[in-house]
């Protein structure tokens, strides 16, 4: 079985560099989704209580742990605290839901999925009769806090952000007494995010590379937007090289080092997005990759629009 280089993460814990997304896997497809990855060789798992399927991930992590396939610690699982539960009173009860969802009894890294709050005690997506979604000022210092209690409790063994920008990493840096251990962000040839990941590695915060494939599934796409497996670019140097241009875009972010989770609910995907470890970009193509960025944000988060701590509005990076 081939092994997944690893990271260190600032607290010592290491953690595989390729992962399986599961955002917009759907409920009946996902279960074998996941226990093919398993039995591909994936260890890693990103998951979150707002993709609405956890249940159904945890049921695939509970069968490959009984046939054997795989410990408990063998594999390293991912979930985010989403926006309605950032009440610092809230924090545990909504890990508590994921566990439960997961059938796990701890989870080896949970992440604030957004800096931004929104209205607790309801739906996932609160909003008014307009449809606009209703805010909450929870200040993601005091969520952090309600974070590290959980570590301190053996419920999670790391915890970090994703979606937070610059200045937002600096708040909360003042106030940690964890660091995050990594900052899950959009990242692909078109938003490289080359300032936020030299940022946040010169304060020991890893990046992890989420819609590595540009996200062509995305919801909100309307025909004629970009593709970035569209990409004539990227399919030569694929083409050059025999390989997929999916392959292309994961080895950019492990050749970046960062961690990669790139998703599909299809067992020959999952297997040739896997199959990536026996070969490296070279200098020439990584800077010619470089050369593709143009702030083309696939996940922009519109619906936040507003929120004093939404990380894309009128930030610097
Ligand atoms: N923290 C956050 O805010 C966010 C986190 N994420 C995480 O990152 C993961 C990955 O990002 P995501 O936005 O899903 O998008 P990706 O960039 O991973 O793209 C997924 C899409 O690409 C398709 N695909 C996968 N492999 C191949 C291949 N080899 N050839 C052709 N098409 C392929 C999939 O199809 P199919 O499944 O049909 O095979 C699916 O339509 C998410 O699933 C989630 O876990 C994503 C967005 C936001
Ligand atoms: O991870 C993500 C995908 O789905 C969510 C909403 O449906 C996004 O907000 C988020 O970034």
């Amino acid at each position: 079985m081939v092994k997944v280089p690893t990271v260190t993460f600032n607290n010592g814990q290491v953690y595989p560099v390729l992962g399986l997304g599961t955002w917009k896997s759907k409920v009946g497809e996902v279960t074998q989704a996941v226990k093919d990855a398993i039995d591909i060789g994936y260890r890693h798992i990103d998951c979150a209580f707002v993709y609405g399927n956890e249940k159904e991930v945890g049921e695939a992590i509970t069968v490959k742990i009984n046939d054997g396939t795989v410990k408990r610690e063998d594999l390293f699982i991912t979930s985010k605290l989403w926006n309605t539960f950032h009440r610092p009173d809230l924090v545990r009860g909504a890990l508590q839901a994921t566990l439960t969802n997961l059938n796990l009894k701890y989870l080896d890294l949970y992440l604030i999925h957004w800096p931004q709050a929104y209205k607790e005690d309801g739906p996932l997506f609160p909003s008014d009769e307009s449809g606009k979604i209703l805010f909450s000022d929870v200040d993601y210092v005091d969520t952090w806090k309600a974070m590290e209690k959980l570590v301190d409790e053996g419920l999670v063994k790391s915890i970090g952000i994703s979606n937070f920008n610059s200045k937002q990493i600096v708040r909360l840096l003042e106030h940690a007494t964890i660091k995050p251990v990594t900052n899950q962000i959009e990242c692909h040839p078109y938003l490289n995010q080359k300032r936020l990941k030299d940022f946040c590695e010169e304060r020991g915060i890893k990046i992890t590379a989420y819609s590595p494939l540009g996200s062509p599934d995305r919801p909100w796409s309307q025909p004629g937007d970009p593709q970035l497996m569209d990409d004539n670019k990227l399919k030569a140097i694929a083409e050059r090289l025999g390989k997929t241009t999916a392959q292309v875009l994961i080895r950019y972010q492990i050749d970046r080092g960062n961690i990669v989770i790139p998703k599909s609910v299809t067992k020959s995907r999952i297997a040739s997005n896997f199959d990536v470890l026996d070969f490296k970009l070279s200098q020439e193509d990584m800077a010619l990759i470089d050369s593709f960025d143009c702030n083309g944000r696939m996940v922009p988060m519109n619906a936040s629009l507003g929120h004093k701590y939404h990380p894309f509005e009128n930030e610097e990076f």
